[in-house]
């Protein structure tokens, strides 16, 4: 049987010397699995995405094993983990070009000219459906669009050629038709490459949509974990139970709500 691509076990994370934010995380994710990981604001999803993605900041105190089974080595972040941001303005540089930013991932883990760098970056612009990448490369991050710079950050992401890609929120700082959009990019472009998914949402129809697996964070702990369409139908921890039923209070549309509260009208 085939090793699984990562393995946490026992991670605990603090800040400086605060609490600690993550304590007794266990994972393990086999290639090719898409993992949402769900739960309230300062649960600890971003500090469990970065410690995944090695990007954790120099002053975090870190217990417990992340490792890679199926890469059979440390993994280098950008080449073997590729990280998307919520905004992409904390991504992309304001005063480098698109396409040198891009081109510089891909030289740092791929070598090769200069040229050939760019020419990958406008490969990659298309795969991100930007229109034109060929000649968009020499424009800067403000040239675009909200949701076309989501897409150049994921385009960065992915020029290393990684087989983890870890999303937090990457959709969240979108208006809806964007979400959309950057929503079926991402599942598109997930499956085209068989890369393994960890996706960071507070938006359980997205996860329930875009991840096979579901794992719910409460105070740093990972209360429930399992198959998201089990989990969402028959949550086993209260704390499952509340954020969907916050979820339901909040996303579900008022018309619905109306109209499932609205007496049956008569057919005929
Ligand atoms: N660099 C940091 N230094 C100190 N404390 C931090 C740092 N990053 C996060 N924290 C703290 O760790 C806790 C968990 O934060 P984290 O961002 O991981 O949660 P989250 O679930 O992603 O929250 P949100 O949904 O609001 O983004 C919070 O109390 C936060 O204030």
């Amino acid at each position: 049987m085939a090793e699984p691509i990562l393995v946490v076990h026992g991670l605990a994370v603090a800040y400086g010397a605060g609490e600690p934010v993550l304590s007794g995380v266990d994972l393990v994710l086999d290639a090719g699995e898409r993992l949402a990981i769900i739960g309230e604001s300062g649960s600890g999803k971003s500090t469990l995405a970065l410690a995944v993605a090695g990007l954790l900041p120099r002053e975090a105190g870190v217990a417990g094993r992340i490792v890679f089974p199926a890469l059979g080595r440390p993994p280098r972040p950008g080449r073997d983990t590729g990280m998307l941001f919520q905004d992409p303005n904390g991504s992309l540089d304001p005063v480098m070009t698109v396409g040198e930013q891009i081109a510089e991932v891909v030289l740092a883990h791929h070598g090769g000219g200069h040229a050939a760098a760019l020419a990958r970056a406008a490969e990659l612009l298309d795969q991100v459906r930007i229109p034109g990448g060929r000649e968009r490369l020499g424009r800067f991050p403000h040239q675009f669009s909200g949701g076309q710079r989501q897409r150049i950050a994921l385009a960065a992401a992915l020029a290393g050629d990684p087989a983890i890609l870890i999303a937090d929120e990457p959709t969240s700082a979108l208006d809806s038709v964007v979400q959309r959009h950057v929503a079926d990019l991402l599942d598109a472009l997930v499956r085209e490459r068989g890369l393994t998914l960890v996706f960071v949402t507070h938006d359980i129809a997205l996860a329930s949509e875009l991840a096979g697996r579901i794992a719910v964070l409460h105070r740093g702990r990972l209360v429930e974990q399992g198959r998201t369409a089990e989990v969402l139908a028959a949550p086993a921890h209260p704390h499952t139970r509340a954020l969907l039923a916050a979820h339901i209070g909040l996303d579900t549309p008022r018309r619905a709500r109306l109209a499932a509260a609205a007496p049956e009208a008569p057919h005929g």
